[in-house]
Order: C-alpha cells, then sequence, then structure tokens
C-alpha cells in the first residue's frame, strides 16, 4: 500500500525537532550525539543534515560506519513522525559508497516507499558535498509497528520513569513517539 501522510504532520519545511534529548541520533543532551536535523518533505519523506565531529571516527579522520548507519536509522525512523506511527527499526541494510571524513556534512534524504500492515517499507540515501553531491551511503529499512508498550516494557526503568513524567506534553508524547 501506498503510504499515507498524517493530516497533522509538520508542514514541508518544518524542522521536526528531537524526539527525545537523550537520544543518540537527535537529541540534544548527548554532548557526542549526532545532533541530526531532520525537516519534512513532501508526502512521507524528509531530508536532514549531519556534521561528523571527531566523536565520531573509526579509521584516523573518517566517519565510523556504524555511526553513518545510526545517522540512517535515525533519518529513517524520524518518518514515523510524518505518519504518527509507533514502530522499531527491524532491518536496516546499508551500502557505504565513499569514505566520509570527519567535519563533512551529511545530507540526508528518506522516505518511505510502502506500508503493508504493520511493516513500513523506507530507503534513504546520504550525500556529501551538499543535496545534490555524490551519495556516499544509503540505507533499506524495514520497520515494524509497536505499541507504546514496547518502551515500557524493556526501557530501564529510571529513563521510562524520567520520560513518562516530563512535564512537558509535547516531550512526553515524543519520547515514545505516540499517536496523540
Ligand atoms: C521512540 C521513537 C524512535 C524514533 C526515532 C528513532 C530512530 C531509531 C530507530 C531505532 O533504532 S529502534 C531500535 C532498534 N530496533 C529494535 O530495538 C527492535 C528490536 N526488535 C524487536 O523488538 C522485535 O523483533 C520487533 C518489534 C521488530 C518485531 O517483533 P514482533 O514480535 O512484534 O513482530 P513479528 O516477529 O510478529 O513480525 C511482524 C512482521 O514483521 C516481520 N519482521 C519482523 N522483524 C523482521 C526482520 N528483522 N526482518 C524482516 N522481517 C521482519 C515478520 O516476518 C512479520 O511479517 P509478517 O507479518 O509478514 O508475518
Amino acid at each position: 500500500m501506498q503510504p499515507v501522510r498524517h493530516p497533522d504532520a509538520p508542514a514541508p519545511g518544518e524542522l521536526l525537532g528531537a524526539h527525545y534529548g537523550q537520544c543518540f541520533g537527535c537529541g540534544g543532551d548527548q554532548p557526542h550525539g549526532l545532533h541530526l536535523e531532520a525537516r519534512a518533505g513532501e508526502g512521507v519523506s524528509l531530508t536532514a543534515e549531519f556534521t561528523v565531529q571527531p566523536a565520531h571516527q573509526g579509521a584516523p579522520g573518517l566517519a565510523h560506519g556504524g555511526v553513518l548507519a545510526s545517522a540512517l536509522d535515525e533519518t529513517l525512523g524520524s518518518l514515523n513522525w510524518l505518519l504518527r506511527t509507533i514502530a522499531v527499526t527491524g532491518r536496516l541494510e546499508t551500502d557505504f559508497v565513499r569514505p566520509v571524513p570527519v567535519g563533512t556534512t551529511l545530507h540526508l534524504e528518506a522516505e518511505v516507499t510502502a506500508v503493508a500492515g504493520r511493516k513500513i517499507y523506507s530507503t534513504a540515501t546520504g550525500r556529501v558535498g551538499g543535496p545534490d553531491g555524490p551519495v556516499a551511503v544509503r540505507a533499506d529499512a524495514l520497520f515494524i509497528e509497536v505499541k507504546v508498550d514496547h518502551f515500557v516494557d524493556h526501557g530501564r526503568q529510571e529513563e521510562i520513569q524520567a520520560a513518562m513524567s516530563d512535564p512537558d506534553q509535547i516531550r512526553r508524547t515524543r519520547a515514545f513517539e505516540v499517536n496523540p
């Protein structure tokens, strides 16, 4: 089935913001996190940027492959906010096409290609040198829709309690990406 953009999804061009301050991918409270910033696109698509920091190295001066996969995972996961579906990554298949030096800004774009029951299929690319530059990484993913219980049942109680008692209703909602 074709994916359906939620009527309350942020308008094209709007920043999505962090879903959780402690998230390694997008949180502002993680000193060594990716601080990835995603912006809604048309349909069920988005763009995102992430600049590789010294803390993200694998080989000297180059981004760690796992960190690049994290950037793709976070970008693809952010698509759920446009569907207003709670989902987790079940499968992430990544191609590393070019090495990415520290200091590089990765220009990511992602879209949901199909939805089948609980399964959400999506794809993403990361380009260097600008949004139209050469592809450095790409990924295809399968996200699986879950209930909010997935996080409540499996997350460490300390963080679950802190997130659930956040007085900011939007932050509380977005920590679990709950359909409001
Ligand atoms: C809070 C919001 C976050 C927003 C942004 C964050 C971005 C980052 C996103 C992440 O990184 S999430 C963290 C990484 N992922 C996980 O920790 C998930 C761990 N895995 C699980 O909890 C379970 O395996 C999972 C919920 C994914 C599936 O278990 P279920 O028991 O609910 O599903 P089930 O096994 O019944 O499978 C449902 C369907 O999906 C298919 N499926 C599940 N896992 C699959 C897989 N790995 N590959 C292919 N197909 C898979 C499965 O075959 C089946 O297909 P059919 O309906 O056609 O039979």
